[in-house]
């Protein structure tokens, strides 16, 4: 199901349980502004490449919007919508003062070199300077995209604006990123399975899970769930998928995808069909890679108790009808992945006072945010008898509507 199209029905579920009036429910879910740009570059072979870039500002009722950037060939203006609109109510969930922004660039960052990525970022930036800002709308890392894309914006921006480091989050240290942010997304996983199964009188240790992307997120989860005694049983990337029944040893893991850009010939475990990484047997599946990935074609195949969305929507409402029929748990996107935009806010919070955080402040901080995302998430549920989902749902469009009538509707 198209990404827009089943965060839409998302929203006018929770919409429906929440009663909102139909009038509010429109203002909420049409975007503020659509940008879409021309981005032309020259190659390092002195020809030309003409690429289309997206930045989709959708809500700004509680502060200035936030979500970050993609570099991947599949972005399209439907998906960063959808993107987009997720982070308004993510915001919301991890009750952080923010609306919801998403951007992207049609590309492939693995066919582009350095110096062809810094151009086409400069160029970006260029195009839609005028409409980010560090009040108005704040940028951050996404899929394709990292520190590196960030001090480039930073660097552009600053160029028409002024030395403004509290205008893209995600950046490197040396130019006022926060500590802890790399990790900040793994991390707030971590936090987030560990409050899911303790309701349920588990632990992270013993359980066997399976991770789905081994980039910046699932790279992260991995290795913090690893140090907690979790059994990471199979491992998949772009370049390939492998699985270990006795667990994989995720620091080795880790040195070989540094070394070999991907888990593809790992020898601590036999190759698996990346096609069958979701319904491979474990405890615990996390998609951290695309969206859309869990559909109808496989949920029935799925063999997890529980599936932690460290991806954002990976799990299309037909599956998630299908999984809620099996007992399968789901713990959403939206409260699940908030770890990265959380930090991302200490971030902005440090550089707007000239004041760092060291990074035990920062991870507890995080650990505070995420145990009361999930109180949230769970009163929402009790009082409107749904899933997490829709608990999450509920509690993020709830948020955004009351700012957004409290706020008037006088022209
Ligand atoms: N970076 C962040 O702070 C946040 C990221 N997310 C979401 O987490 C997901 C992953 O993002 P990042 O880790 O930042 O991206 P990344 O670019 O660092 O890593 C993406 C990973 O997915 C893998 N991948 C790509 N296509 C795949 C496929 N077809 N099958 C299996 N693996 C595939 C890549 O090889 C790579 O390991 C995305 O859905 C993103 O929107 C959500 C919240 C914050
Ligand atoms: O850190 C941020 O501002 C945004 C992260 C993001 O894009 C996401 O949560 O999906």
């Amino acid at each position: 199901m198209n990404a827009l199209v089943a965060t839409n029905r998302n929203f006018k579920l929770a919409a429906r349980l929440l009663g909102l009036d139909s009038k509010l429910e429109k203002s909420l879910l049409i975007p503020f502004r659509e940008i879409k740009v021309e981005c032309t570059i020259p190659k390092d072979d002195g020809t030309l490449a003409t690429f289309v870039g997206f930045r989709i500002q959708h809500d700004n009722a509680r502060g200035p919007m936030k979500g970050g950037i993609r570099y991947h060939p599949e972005v399209d203006p439907d998906e960063v919508n959808a993107l987009a609109q997720l982070m308004t109510w993510k915001t919301a969930v991890a009750n952080i003062p923010y609306g919801g922004a998403k951007g992207g660039i049609g590309c492939n960052p693995g066919e582009l070199s350095k110096s062809e990525l810094e151009r086409l970022t400069r160029v970006f930036t260029q195009k839609i300077h005028d409409l980010i800002g560090i009040h108005a709308d704040v940028p951050a890392p996404d899929m394709g995209t990292g520190p590196q894309t960030m001090a480039w914006i930073l660097d552009e921006y600053s160029k028409f604006h002024g030395h403004s480091p509290a205008v893209v989050t995600g950046k490197p240290i040396d130019l006022g990123g926060s500590l802890g942010r790399d990790a900040a997304t793994g991390r707030g996983v971590l936090f987030a399975t560990e409050a899911l199964l303790n309701e349920h009188g588990k632990s992270i240790s013993g359980q066997k899970f399976v991770i789905q992307g081994f980039g910046n997120v699932g790279s992260w989860a991995a290795q913090l769930i690893h140090e907690k005694g979790g059994k990471i049983v199979a491992v998949s990337d772009i370049t390939g998928a492998i699985k270990n029944s006795k667990g994989i040893d995720i620091p080795s893991l880790l040195k070989h995808v540094k070394e070999s850009n991907g888990v593809q010939g790992f020898r601590g475990g036999d190759s698996l069909d990346p096609n069958l990484i979701l319904v491979e047997d474990c405890d615990i599946l996390i998609p951290a890679a695309l969206g859309g990935v869990i559909n109808r074609e496989n949920a029935n195949e799925i063999k997890a108790k529980f599936i932690i969305e460290a991806a954002n929507h990976p799990t299309d409402p037909e599956a998630d009808e299908i999984l809620s029929k099996k007992g399968v748990i789901i713990l959403p996107d939206i409260y699940a992945n908030s770890g990265g935009v959380t930090v991302s806010y200490f971030e902005w919070v440090q550089n707007i006072q000239g004041f760092l955080w060291d990074e035990e402040k920062v991870n507890n901080e995080l650990k505070t945010y995420m145990s009361k995302g999930f109180k949230d998430v769970k009163g929402m549920c009790q009082t409107h008898n749904c899933d997490l989902r829709m608990g999450a749902f509920t509690l993020g469009v709830n948020r955004v509507a009351r700012a957004t009538v409290l706020r008037g509707w006088e022209a």
